[in-house]
């Protein structure tokens, strides 16, 4: 795929379509009705490895990697489920403890202790060609780990009911949590950054 190049004089990069790198198809469903037609964009499934550490170091890792892979611009994402009683752990570790614990584990963790609060951290980052250093965009929707209710279709869904909701992520319709999630609020700031970045596409 073509890299990105600076259109002489005119203050505008033209960009080749970017490609949304991710192993999870249901990710991959929320960003298709969050972006709409709002940045061109074509997918690609691939389980990146993960960097351990900081949010924000794992996210721009992952682009850094599909960068590489892609030699095109990409744009990837890490999903967080932090519990302020645990000072944010599992975090971006909670893929594991999902697949080890399951919701009842997840609950479980939080038996010793009276502060159930918790929030959910989404942090895209794009990485416009392999050798350029990564942006990254955060959202974060506050809320509570409950007991698990609703369908169990992705991830913690049924376990995170976001604050001045009587519904968990799981119950909600999927238009009610893509107008508040972490993804929908990191997904607001990516458009903002293409709409402002003088990007023009080649397609
Ligand atoms: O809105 C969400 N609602 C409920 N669960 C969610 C959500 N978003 C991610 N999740 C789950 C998937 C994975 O168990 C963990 C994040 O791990 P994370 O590495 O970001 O995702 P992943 O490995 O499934 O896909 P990817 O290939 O994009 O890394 O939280
Ligand atoms: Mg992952």
């Amino acid at each position: 795929m073509a890299a990105a190049r600076v259109v002489a004089g005119s203050g505008l990069v033209k960009l080749p379509p970017v490609t949304f790198v991710t192993g999870n198809a249901k990710k991959l469903e929320e960003v298709k009705v969050i972006l709409g037609q709002s940045i061109p964009f074509q997918s690609l499934k691939l389980d990146l490895p993960e960097l351990q550490g900081d949010p924000e170091d794992i996210a721009k890792e992952k682009a850094r990697l599909a960068a590489n892979q892609v030699k095109g611009p990409v744009l990837v994402e890490d999903t967080c489920l932090c519990f302020n009683a645990l000072k944010g752990l599992p975090g971006p570790y909670i893929k594991w403890f999902l697949q080890k614990l399951g919701h009842e584990g997840l609950n479980n963790m939080l038996m010793a202790y009276e502060d159930k609060s918790a929030y959910a951290l989404c942090i895209f980052s794009l990485a416009i060609g392999p050798d350029s250093e990564p942006l990254t965009f955060v959202g974060k929707t506050p809320g509570k780990i409950v007991p698990a209710r609703g369908p169990n279709d992705f991830g913690w869904d049924p376990v995170f009911q976001p604050d001045g909701y009587e519904q968990t992520y799981a119950e909600m319709p999927k238009e009610e949590k893509n107008k508040i999630s972490h993804r929908s609020r990191a997904l607001a700031l990516v458009k903002s950054h293409f709409a402002e970045a003088g990007y023009v596409f080649d397609i």
